[in-house]
């Protein structure tokens, strides 16, 4: 299990840099929200070899901006594109996950497509997370992933319980993809995240000491490194 590490400025990536992904997002434009180019690019200068995942954003169905989202993100650098279904439509879904996926795999065979959709689906009115893991894997995504999409401290674990986290997991893997797991993830969620073994968690407000619009503290990013690889 990967621990992904979400900084909104290169300041806070400096600070990031032991997590296994840094994730660049802004956290002032929604729980994935994108940064600037100019960002993800500062910040891929000097992760060196680590990879780095970008945000591009809560989207509406729109996929023609969501394709010219995630191949600017690619072109900025971005190792991972990742993308929030704040939508309900499964039509919909399908014509934004194909139109990402088309954005980058021809040009960047190498990079990865992450498609996240909310354990907190049923307040927001999206897709959830079960329906968006189906079309994706057959769209050609290759990591499927949970975060809460309304940023209140809610631990994802409140929404979905472990078995079904853990049912998430296995079906991705029955459809030949990985698992990403976030969401107000706090240091208790750890011990069951071990036990459902998504392939990477990601973090923000964990690391900034509960707040996720305070400043990442590096002790806690060793701390939950050292949790996670315990
Ligand atoms: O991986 C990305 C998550 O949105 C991290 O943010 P959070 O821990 O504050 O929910």
């Amino acid at each position: 299990m990967e621990l992904l590490v979400s900084p909104s400025s290169l300041e806070e990536a400096k600070l990031s840099l032991s997590a296994d992904i840094v994730d660049v997002k802004r956290p002032a434009e929604g729980s994935l929200g994108a940064n600037f180019p100019w960002v993800i690019r500062s910040i891929k200068e000097i992760t060196g070899e680590k990879p780095i995942s970008a945000a591009i954003g809560d989207f509406a169905p729109k996929p023609g901006t969501a394709a010219l989202a995630a191949y600017g993100a690619a072109c900025a650098g971005a190792d991972y594109v990742k993308i929030g279904l704040m939508f309900s439509d499964a039509e919909d879904a399908r014509q934004v996950i194909r139109a990402v996926v088309k954005a980058i795999k021809p040009e960047f065979p190498e990079k990865t497509v992450v498609i996240a959709a909310y354990s907190d689906y049923e307040r927001l009115l999206t897709i959830s997370p079960f329906d968006m893991a189906a079309i994706a894997g057959e769209e050609g995504a290759d990591i499927s992933m949970i975060d809460t999409g309304l940023k209140d401290g809610k631990s994802t674990f409140e929404f979905m319980d472990e078995a079904a986290l853990t049912s998430f997991t296995r079906e991705n893997k029955k459809l030949g993809m990985k698992t990403a797991l976030a969401g107000s993830l706090v240091f208790e969620d750890i011990s069951p995240l071990k036990r459902i073994d998504p392939d990477i968690i990601g973090v923000r407000g964990m690391v900034c000491g509960g707040d996720r619009s305070c400043t990442i503290q590096p002790e806690l990013v060793e701390k939950a490194l050292a949790m996670v690889r315990s």
